[in-house]
């Protein structure tokens, strides 16, 4: 079977519903950034699996602001769908949807091509499904990428278990954990770590397991998770998130354990800003940037807790969680954040003057240019 691939720009594209519009993005400099840069030297994000199992409902969610019903009208992939989200996201990758149904046996399957500049494969196990043959092609893909790639991070995305119960989760997740690893161990393969997630486009999960997914592939990451360290501990804020404001994918946040609820309430926020500013920022013909420098939002909820949103950069925002008696030193975070900001610029900064030329040091080139040099 041969694979033939499909350039986004030219299938049909999917209406958005829920709180972006389609057309919302941030400006329009990424392709002078870009130059030098061929789509296919793009690391790229995979998304494998059986057939049905979720994977572009996956990507439709939350990358294109579909809503999760309408994802029952997808219809099947036969074609390897590459989806460059790079110029509307700070996640400058490269989504590769795969069909369910790819022969790695087949010589027109390039394993050499597509698993060399892989970051991560993410692999969709249907979990109310019988995940048998899964766990199969789950073993059979994974050992396939790892002789071409030993560098590819392999995470598994036990999918749809908002079908499940409680219970119901931590059994499967444990059983999938242990017949996968076994089956690595079988094949002398105990060195290719899998990482699981459950996941569900009808609820934060997708977000979250494709937040962690993403943070692995970001060089700055440890730099980053310090200075949103700094900047909360002087400003008495209790949680701080730095997102990527169109997919709500979070690409850092400080050292205190991230709940559910938190998150859930930031990427709340971000929808209200953005639909707020969509309905009533925009000029009159709808020209205008729904997310720009100006962007700041302060929600202060019924319970003394505070939500404060600020531009950081063209695709990231700061949302953090603050007590109301913490916000009374307004001036001091304000402050703070000043200094945050400018922080966030020069780490990007130091990328693009960077003369390293590796595979590796071309990418954080990449999002230095995406991130630190435009805004
Ligand atoms: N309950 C539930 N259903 C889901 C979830 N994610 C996807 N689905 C449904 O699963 C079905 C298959 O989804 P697709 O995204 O088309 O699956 P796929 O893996 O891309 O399928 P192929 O293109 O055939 O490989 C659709 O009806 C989706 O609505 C989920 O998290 N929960």
């Amino acid at each position: 079977m041969s694979i033939p691939y499909e350039d986004p720009t030219l299938v049909g594209s999917y209406d958005v519903v829920g709180s972006f519009p389609k057309s919302f993005g941030y400006g329009v400099d990424e392709a002078d950034m870009e130059e030098g840069f061929s789509s296919e030297e793009k690391p790229r994000i995979l998304l494998m699996g059986l057939r049905r199992s979720g994977k572009s409902s996956i990507q439709k969610v939350v990358f294109h602001k579909m809503s999760p019903n309408e994802t029952l009208f997808l219809e099947s992939t036969n074609k390897i769908y590459k989806d460059d989200i790079s110029s509307t996201s700070f996640v400058n990758f490269q989504i590769w949807d795969f069909p369910g149904q790819v022969d790695f046996f087949d010589p027109t399957f390039d394993s050499e091509m597509i698993f060399k500049g892989t970051g991560a494969l993410i692999f969709v196990i249907d979990a109310q499904d019988d995940y048998v043959e899964a766990l199969g092609r789950l073993h059979l893909t994974v050992s396939r990428a790892y002789k071409v790639n030993p560098d590819i991070n392999f995470e598994v995305f036990i999918h749809k278990v908002d079908g499940l119960s409680d219970d119901h989760k931590i059994a499967t997740q444990r059983d999938i954990h242990q017949r996968a690893n076994d089956d690595l161990a079988d094949a002398s393969l105990e060195k290719l770590h899998l990482s699981f997630y459950l996941t569900s486009i009808y609820d934060h999960s997708i977000f979250e397991a494709f937040s962690k997914v993403v943070q692995k592939l970001i060089p700055q990451l440890p730099t980053l998770e310090n200075l949103l360290n700094i900047f909360i501990s002087h400003s008495g804020i209790e949680k701080a998130f730095l997102f990527d404001v169109v997919s709500k994918i979070y690409i850092a946040t400080d050292s205190s354990p991230v709940d559910m609820q938190s998150y859930e309430l930031c990427c709340d926020m971000i929808d209200v800003v953005i639909d707020v500013s969509c309905i009533y920022g925009l000029l009159q013909d709808g020209s205008g940037c729904a997310y720009d420098k100006e962007s700041l939002a302060i929600i202060k909820l019924n319970n003394t807790t505070v939500l404060y949103l600020k531009e950081v950069t063209k695709f990231l925002a700061l949302v953090c969680i603050l007590r109301e008696e913490s916000f009374e030193r307004k001036g001091l975070i304000e402050y703070n954040f000043h200094c945050f900001r400018k922080a966030i610029h020069e780490v990007f900064e130091v990328g693009v003057s960077s003369p390293r030329c590796g595979r590796s040091s071309r990418r954080s080139l990449n999002y230095a240019r995406l991130n630190g040099s435009v805004v």
